[in-house]
């Protein structure tokens, strides 16, 4: 028999919708109420937060990871974290990151208010504790479960703003699926670096860029206290000129920069020798974060940061795999 601890953070899957069609939180958590029988698993659920998860902070995210340590530590055999979608994706791989791989952690959420018409709460609720309390779920990292599919907490990210299977795997695919009465994995997840931090500062901003972009934005940057800056950039790893021009003045800072692509799919890598191209920004420090959003490269860089990385001792070697 397993033991399964289920943290209940908040969102859409803990809301419920209004006669005006407004979703809003709920005093009581409709999740509380789920009927939680298991043949191979007990529950043990707590109520952590009741958070949108637009409000979740990195430290609510730490203190999820030390609740789960505290678990781990005692005789839970597994965790369960109900989330809100929109920064999902964020909280999955802040942990996947912070904590060693082991025992299963499963997140999942829902698209669709408790009280809405095909709901998907519970039924992502009951499929997460399949794949927490199944032996093969074991030693695969931070693992988010949604609609039947199995996602790595290091390359999932949510995709659609209203659809059930918003959560996709771009370029790796997703781990493994559910069927009626079987989980199935197709795919062995590499082992993420994982940094076990006690604090999360860090003022660390995500900057897009697009055709045109001047290096303004950039300039501002230079008067306010940044601890580093992720950019988006284009296709492979690139930035018009005059941008370029102005993130090697805030190199020349010794400002950590990180680079991933604005493409949905695809690794950025530094290819091009022209002004502005990967290559060149690569000499000159940049540093390309391959195999993750710009969401997820920022919670790297501040999680390296908090563990005491910085460029002169081990930040770009962290950031770069
Ligand atoms: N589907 C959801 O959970 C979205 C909601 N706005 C949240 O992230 O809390």
């Amino acid at each position: 028999m397993k033991k399964i601890l289920v943290l209940h953070t908040g969102g859409t899957i803990s809301m419920a919708e209004d006669a005006n069609g407004h979703v809003s939180p709920n005093e009581k958590n409709p999740m509380d109420a789920v009927d939680m029988q298991f043949a191979n698993a007990t529950i043990i659920s707590e109520d952590i937060f009741n958070l949108p998860s637009p409000h979740i902070t990195l430290e609510h995210m730490l203190t999820l990871k030390k609740r789960i340590d505290a678990a781990f530590d005692e005789d839970f055999d597994g965790a369960v974290i109900t989330h809100g979608t929109d920064t999902l994706e964020e909280t999955a791989f802040f942990l996947d990151s912070t904590i060693k791989r082991g025992k299963p952690i499963v997140i999942t959420g829902a698209m669709r208010s408790s009280n809405e018409l095909g709901t998907d709460g519970i039924y992502n609720l009951l499929t997460a504790i399949r794949v927490a309390s199944d032996e093969d779920s074991y030693g695969r990292g931070v693992l988010v479960v949604m609609n039947d599919e199995i996602h790595s907490a290091r390359f999932v990210t949510k995709t659609h703003t209203t659809n059930v299977s918003t959560f996709q795997t771009p370029t790796h695919g997703p781990l493994g699926l559910l069927t009626k009465n079987k989980i199935f994995y197709f795919h062995n997840d590499r082992e993420n670096q994982h940094l076990d931090i006690q604090s999360v500062h860090g003022n660390v901003p995500i900057i897009k860029a697009y055709a045109g972009m001047t290096g303004e934005i950039f300039d501002l940057f230079d008067s306010i206290n940044l601890d580093g800056l992720v950019i988006e950039a284009l296709g492979a790893g690139n930035l018009p000129p005059t941008a370029a021009h102005s993130v090697e003045k805030l190199l020349a800072k010794k400002l950590p920069i990180i680079l991933v692509s604005r493409c949905f799919n695809g690794i950025a890598e530094p290819v091009y020798d022209y002004e502005g191209g990967g290559s060149r920004l690569h000499d000159a420090g940049v540093i390309f974060a391959p195999e993750v959003n710009s969401q997820k490269a920022r919670i790297k860089l501040i999680i390296g940061l908090n563990a005491g990385l910085s460029l002169e001792n081990g930040l770009e070697n962290f950031m770069e795999n």
